[in-house]
């Protein structure tokens, strides 16, 4: 028996399955998908089993055996082996790459086996029994030493035992350390009445602490709420006022529990929705729906009911959820609707927990998974449905290799299990509604909100008046007068800071002109520290300058993007404000997230601060305003969607406002107000924004009219970079039709990364049968040479910038 074997060293000669002896004793065990280990080269390394042959080519006494098998169930699932194949062909990367994106990081990891006893002892093989003993969890290797891994792998089919594979964590189990109260008043009070009258610092602490005895804080707690300090909490935990202990911090992947929901009463355009996916369902017919909702339309609603009939038939749903501010609300929704069925995946989750969940889907004891990109991959072999929201992300491509789609790898499933697929978006990806124009997608509209309330109404602000009006404030009066209402009736309001693209920048005032690196094709950082700019990509610096480089004025300076600064405005201008700020900092911390939401759904707070984070899938009934610091921070992109960016972020972000019962209202501040993915925002219908953007794309030869390709090369040597570019783009020249169009090689719009300068070419094409072959055949190119002169290439299918 021989088995075709992928390992795992990424190099172009190695990009091929191997053939290995499979001896003897492995034979009934081994199967595809299954890993092994196997020697290559002077060393064991990792591999995947893809299938067999009877013959090969390799001479015997070549012919090496597989060292050892690592599972004797298979991890990669058959569906899984040729959803690769077809991923390295279309994404053109290594199918070791494309095996291991498939599986939890845990399994590249280091990690025990054990074996687990479902059964009473006496019903299972006596061999078996014996390595039980007492316990009803054994390591693996006891029963691969003893030779009975066939009993074993029978025993399993047999669902008597069952294979639990721990996962070896990296460093220890997060904990916090804190300072817990000892419990016993009478005793608290003994000590500090046999303390010294001189020691006034510790009599006032301990008394504090009386009153919360038996309480766990962590010392920056304790200095904060009763100014305790470090050397006199350890004095006094000395005295035995208390203990220092370290707390676990990670638990349940869930922080709390979630109440029931029952399915709602659907409006007349969710049920048509609604029906034509059923039906496809019914039929049994892989077929894509555009679900093109307004913001607030229930589409959520239609997910989980299309779910619910999923579920009746016995079958599995994959939900995709952009990473970035979906997860905590929207997979309460549909726990609340499935509870203990549901798994969750995310980053927040820590290796062991992710590792956790993907079991769970593998071994069908969940039946819905809602995650980020890499869920696509969820191991269920019965899949019923496949959703993924807010199907314009661009989190939804990999930007490493493999660089990968999940729309494109949810569609392949589709096909596989013909079940259909539901994008769902208020403002959809540009190519996604041309194909719905076109009819390859299944248009589902939803033009009325759900409880038909009407869409805000949206104010656009221009700045540069303000300035010109004399208020030099980052609110214009519009804002801060609306912000002044909302606090007065108690209503709920999101401040929103556009900050993709770049995080503090400096900016005219007058002309609206933002300083950039002179060498790369982007704006440069403000540094309080040091009061310069600096460029994040080549490190360039500059002083700040003291008039606009365009227009001579002096009103040129630091534009206050961050967060932070915002908070400390607001309780300048408004100082009964309650603000909850989101970014990055304040929602480091695990479960940070969820509970600052938590605190604002429960109406601790009048203001929601925050970043991209906050822009999507927030449905609370209190907000009635929405104001966005400054749109057009992302227009300035070196990308030809920073308009369709734009444009959907400022759509989503408004749709947070007036989606219960009291009306809600947008303020759009700007210093591009005629910019039409600005203009279109006001109206927030999709279509009108659509068609000038279509036209655009036309006439520039992109997306959707045209299929891109991006070729990058970089190199230490400027000369050599440009050099390569130049023989890669002349190879496509010659190998493709004259019909395509190319661009290049030319500096890519960031020149220089980290000292590597970076050339691109850019082929536009309509139709070009040949493109996979002479892509390949330039990779290999690559691989087997060019990688050797310090040339690095990267070929991107479907670039999401450039
Ligand atoms: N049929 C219905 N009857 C009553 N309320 C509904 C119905 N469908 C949805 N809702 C409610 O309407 C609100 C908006 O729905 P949902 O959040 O699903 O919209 P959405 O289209 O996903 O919005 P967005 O894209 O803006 O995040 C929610 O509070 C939801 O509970
Ligand atoms: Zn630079
Ligand atoms: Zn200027």
């Amino acid at each position: 028996m021989i088995a075709q074997v992928i390992v795992d060293v990424s190099a172009y000669p190695v990009d091929r399955p191997f053939d290995y002896l499979v001896p003897q004793n492995m034979e009934q065990l081994i199967e595809a998908g299954c890993r092994v280990k196997v020697p290559f080269g002077h060393r064991d390394v990792l591999g995947f089993v893809v299938g067999f042959v009877d013959e090969t080519d390799v001479p015997q006494n070549k012919l090496k055996q597989v060292s050892k098998l690592l599972d004797i169930e298979p991890v990669i699932t058959e569906e899984m082996l040729a959803m690769s194949k077809w991923m390295t062909h279309k994404t053109l990367c290594y199918e070791i790459d494309a095996l291991q994106v498939m599986l939890p990081s845990a399994l590249r990891a280091k990690y025990e086996k054990n074996v687990q006893l479902l059964v009473e002892l006496n019903q299972i093989d006596p061999q078996l029994a014996a390595q039980f003993g007492q316990k009803t969890v054994v390591p693996y290797k006891k029963f691969e030493n003893a030779q009975l891994l066939e009993v074993l792998k029978s025993s399993i089919k047999k669902q008597q035992l069952q294979t639990v594979t721990v996962v070896k964590q990296q460093g220890k189990m997060k904990s916090v350390r804190k300072f817990e109260v000892q419990d016993d008043a009478q005793q608290l009070q003994t000590i500090n009445e046999q303390l010294s009258n001189r020691a006034k610092k510790q009599k006032q602490a301990i008394e504090w602490l009386s009153n919360h005895i038996g309480e766990r804080f962590t010392p920056q707690e304790l200095l904060k709420q009763a100014g305790i300090s470090a050397s006199v909490l350890k004095a006094i935990a000395e005295l035995g006022v208390g203990r220092f202990i370290d707390e676990e911090t990670y638990r349940d992947p869930f922080s709390h529990e979630v109440g029931h929901t029952k399915a709602l009463q659907l409006t007349e355009e969710q049920s048509t929705a609604l029906s034509d996916i059923t039906t496809t369902m019914n039929q049994q017919k892989a077929t894509t729906f555009l679900l093109h909702g307004v913001t607030g339309s229930g589409k959520t609603e239609v997910y989980l009911q299309a779910i619910q009939k999923t579920i009746n038939e016995g079958k599995e749903a994959i939900v995709l959820v952009p990473e970035i501010s979906l997860t905590p609300m929207m997979t309460e929704r549909f726990r609340g609707r499935f509870g203990e069925l549901v798994a969750v995946m995310h980053s927040g989750l820590s290796q062991g927990e992710k590792y956790d969940e993907w079991r769970k889907i593998q071994r069908g004891e969940v039946k819905v998974v809602v995650g980020a990109r890499s869920a696509i991959f969820a191991p269920f072999t019965n899949v019923g449905l496949i959703i993924l929201d807010e199907e314009h992300e661009s989190t939804y491509k990999q930007e490493d290799t493999p660089r990968y789609h999940a729309r494109d790898v949810a569609i392949w499933r589709s096909e596989f299990y013909n079940c259909p697929v539901i994008l769902g978006s208020a403002t959809p990806a540009l190519e996604s509604f041309a194909r719905a124009q076109k009819g390859v997608y299944h248009l589902l509209s939803l033009k009325q909100r759900a409880k038909s309330q009407a869409l805000p109404v949206v104010e656009i602000v221009d700045m540069r008046d303000e300035l010109h009006k004399g208020n030099r404030s980052m609110f214009s009066i519009s804002l801060a007068e609306a912000i002044r209402q909302r606090l007065e009736r108690k209503e709920q309001m999101v401040l929103f800071l556009n900050r993709r693209g770049y995080s503090s920048f400096v900016l005219c005032r007058d002309c609206g002109t933002v300083v950039q690196c002179q060498n790369c094709d982007i704006s440069l950082t403000y540094h309080r520290s040091s009061e310069k700019l600096r460029c994040h990509y080549c490190g360039y610096e500059e002083h700040v300058p003291t008039e606009c480089p365009e227009c001579q004025s002096e009103h040129i300076r630091f534009f206050g993007t961050g967060t932070q600064k915002i908070e400390s405005e607001i309780y300048k201008v408004f100082p009964e404000a309650r603000v909850i700020r989101m970014d990055v900092d304040t929602t480091r911390q695990k479960g940070a997230h969820e509970r600052l939401l938590e605190d604002f759904g429960a109406g601790k707070a009048d203001i929601l601060l925050g970043t991209q984070m906050i822009a999507k899938g927030l449905d609370f009934p209190n907000i009635t305003l929405v104001g966005v610091m400054s749109a057009d921070t992302s227009l300035n992109l070196p990308d030809f969607r920073a308009a369709e960016k734009t444009y959907q972020l400022l759509t989503q972000v408004s749709g947070r406002a007036g989606r219960h019962e009291l009306p809600g209202e947008v303020i759009i501040q700007t210093y591009t107000p005629e910019h039409y993915a600005i203009e279109l925002a006001q109206a927030q219908i999709f279509e009108p924004f659509y068609d000038q953007e279509m036209t655009l794309r036309r006439r520039f030869a992109y997306p959707p009219y045209f299929y891109v390709v991006l070729i990058q090369i970089s190199h230490e040597d400027v000369m050599k970079a440009a050099e390569y570019a130049g023989l890669a783009s002349d190879f496509v020249r010659q190998n493709l039709s004259n019909q395509v169009q190319l661009i290049g090689p030319t500096a890519a719009s960031i020149s220089r990364i980290q000292n590597r300068y970076r050339y691109q070419c850019l082929i536009k094409y309509k139709r070009e049968p040949q493109l996979n072959d002479v892509l390949k055949k330039l990779i290999k190119l690559y691989r087997t040479d060019w990688i050797k002169k310090g040339v690095l290439m990267t070929v991107d299918l479907d670039p999401s910038s450039f």
